[in-house]
């Protein structure tokens, strides 16, 4: 199902853990902030939104998406009291090839993180042909992405932490 067929901002509060004792790091690229504060700005009200106190979200500035590997790493080094981090990003395709090769290090370096680490990171990264699109999917038409990774953790926490 494209994007286009499912708001990314809905979500069902009553198939969701109670957040009040869950700590998120959100790690953020300044590359495109005006979108990727539009994807920060929903994926914290979410999860306010689901009882998770102000100051269990912690956020991390980095340069850029390709960045966020590094930045995400360093902070479950750092805090082990997270119980998942989210990387947010903006990659919008320029007149190079550069756009491929930033799309597939992070995917693939947060993919790896995922492999190695004992909490989930969750992947919230636009990819997008246009500015437009991004901001169509950090809280224009077809919602926020930022939510929709919100909810990605706090069910990724719900499930790790059964076993
Ligand atoms: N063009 C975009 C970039 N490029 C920068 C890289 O992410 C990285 O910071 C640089 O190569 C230095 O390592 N980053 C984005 O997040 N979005 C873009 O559209
Ligand atoms: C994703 C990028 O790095 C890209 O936006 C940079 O633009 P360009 O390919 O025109 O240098």
């Amino acid at each position: 199902m494209a994007t286009a067929n499912k708001n990314l901002s809905e979500y069902d509060k009553s198939t969701l853990p109670d957040a009040k004792d869950f700590k998120v790091g959100i790690v953020v690229s300044e590359w495109n902030d005006k979108v990727t504060n539009g994807l920060f700005s929903g994926a914290k009200e979410a999860l306010l939104d689901c009882g998770m106190s102000e100051e269990n979200i912690v956020r991390w500035d980095v340069p850029g998406s390709f960045e966020l590997i590094f930045g995400a790493k360093r902070m479950i080094e750092v805090d082990e009291n997270l119980d998942a981090v989210i990387v947010i990003g903006c990659v919008i395709k320029g007149e190079t090839m550069h756009f491929d090769f930033v799309c597939q290090g992070v995917t693939q370096g947060i993919k790896d993180l995922n492999l190695i680490s004992e909490i989930p990171v969750i992947f919230c990264v636009l990819t997008d042909n246009n500015e437009q699109q991004s901001l169509d999917r950090s809280g224009g038409v077809h919602g926020n992405k930022g939510t929709e990774a919100a909810i990605a953790a706090l069910k990724m926490i719900e499930l790790n932490t059964k076993f």
